[in-house]
């Protein structure tokens, strides 16, 4: 089997290695290149992986996913560029990196795949969102999908709308934890034991979800169901248009939007 290399193992790159563990991929057809020794210590003695330098795992690998924030991401690629070789595949999870910025820095030779990612892969219920760059092959994007759908859901999508991809599923785990978050203080103020509050939110939580995924029942019918005339759903929903909650969803997204563009321009 083909070597992958993660070049960044914060919080996503650490997600990644880990589904990649638990899906059974052998530790030895894996690399992390990783520049803080503490860092690298931690991650072998967890993993069992081989922590490497960025240029030693670019030289080795086959595939390099490369999980540094946006910001890091041209001096990643000027300190790799020069040992990749022809066929290799550089797999890019950061927000708002193009794949012409990445095919701009590597050799003409390189394939390049665009993923939006997201942490619930953590749990093997991910969902990221693939596009391919300029010159890369339909195997080679078979490749990346079957390489994220070990930890969840893949959607092959047009590069366009990776930016509005990551202000949804992207950034969408934070919007939930949020909420969470929010109705469990509403509890608390309400008087319940916070882990009275936490258990009923999070189980509702789950519960809503299964019944988005398994009923397929339009979000609306499902909240219509809830919503008895004249009952308790029908006024803390008034209280949320009151506090226009919709419009702040759908501003927030459009920020999260707005940025992705911004870190294309290195801003
Ligand atoms: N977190 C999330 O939910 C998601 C993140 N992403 C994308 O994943 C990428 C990483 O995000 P996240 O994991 O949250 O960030 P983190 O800061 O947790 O991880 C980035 C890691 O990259 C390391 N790093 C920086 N420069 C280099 C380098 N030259 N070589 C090797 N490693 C390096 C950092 O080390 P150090 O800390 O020592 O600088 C850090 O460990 C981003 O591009 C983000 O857009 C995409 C979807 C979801
Ligand atoms: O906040 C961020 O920029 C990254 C990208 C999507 C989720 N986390």
């Amino acid at each position: 089997m083909s070597q992958t290399a993660i070049l960044g193992a914060g919080v996503m790159g650490e997600t990644l290695l880990s589904g990649l563990v638990r899906a059974g991929r052998r530790v030895d057809h894996l690399l992390v290149g990783e520049k803080r020794a503490e860092r690298a210590r931690e991650l072998e003695e967890r993993y069992g992986v081989a922590v490497v330098s960025n240029v030693e795992a670019a030289t080795l690998a086959d595939t390099l996913a490369l999980v540094v924030k946006p910001q890091d991401m041209g001096d990643l690629l000027a300190e790799i560029a020069g040992v990749l070789r022809p066929g290799q595949l550089v797999v890019s999870l950061a927000a708002g990196i193009t794949t012409a910025f990445i095919e701009s820095r590597v050799p003409d030779d390189i394939a390049v795949v665009r993923v939006m990612p997201n942490t619930p892969a953590l749990v093997d219920e991910g969902m990221s969102a693939i596009s391919p760059g300029s010159h890369c092959s339909d195997a080679q994007l078979a490749e990346v999908e079957a390489l994220m759908a070990s930890v969840g859901k893949v959607l092959r999508i047009p590069e366009r709308q990776q930016d509005a991809v990551t202000a949804i599923s992207g950034s969408g785990p934070a919007y939930i934890f949020f909420v969470v978050e929010s109705m469990i203080e509403a509890g608390v103020h309400l008087g319940l034991p916070r882990t009275t509050a936490s258990e009923l939110v999070i189980q509702t939580l789950v519960g809503s979800a299964k019944m988005l995924r398994e009923t397929g029942t339009h979000p609306v019918v499902l909240r219509e169901q809830v919503t008895s005339p004249g009952g308790t759903t029908a006024s803390a929903l008034r209280e949320l248009e009151i506090h226009k909650v919709r419009a702040a969803f759908l501003a927030a997204m459009e920020a999260a939007r707005n940025r992705s563009r911004e870190l294309a321009e290195g801003i």
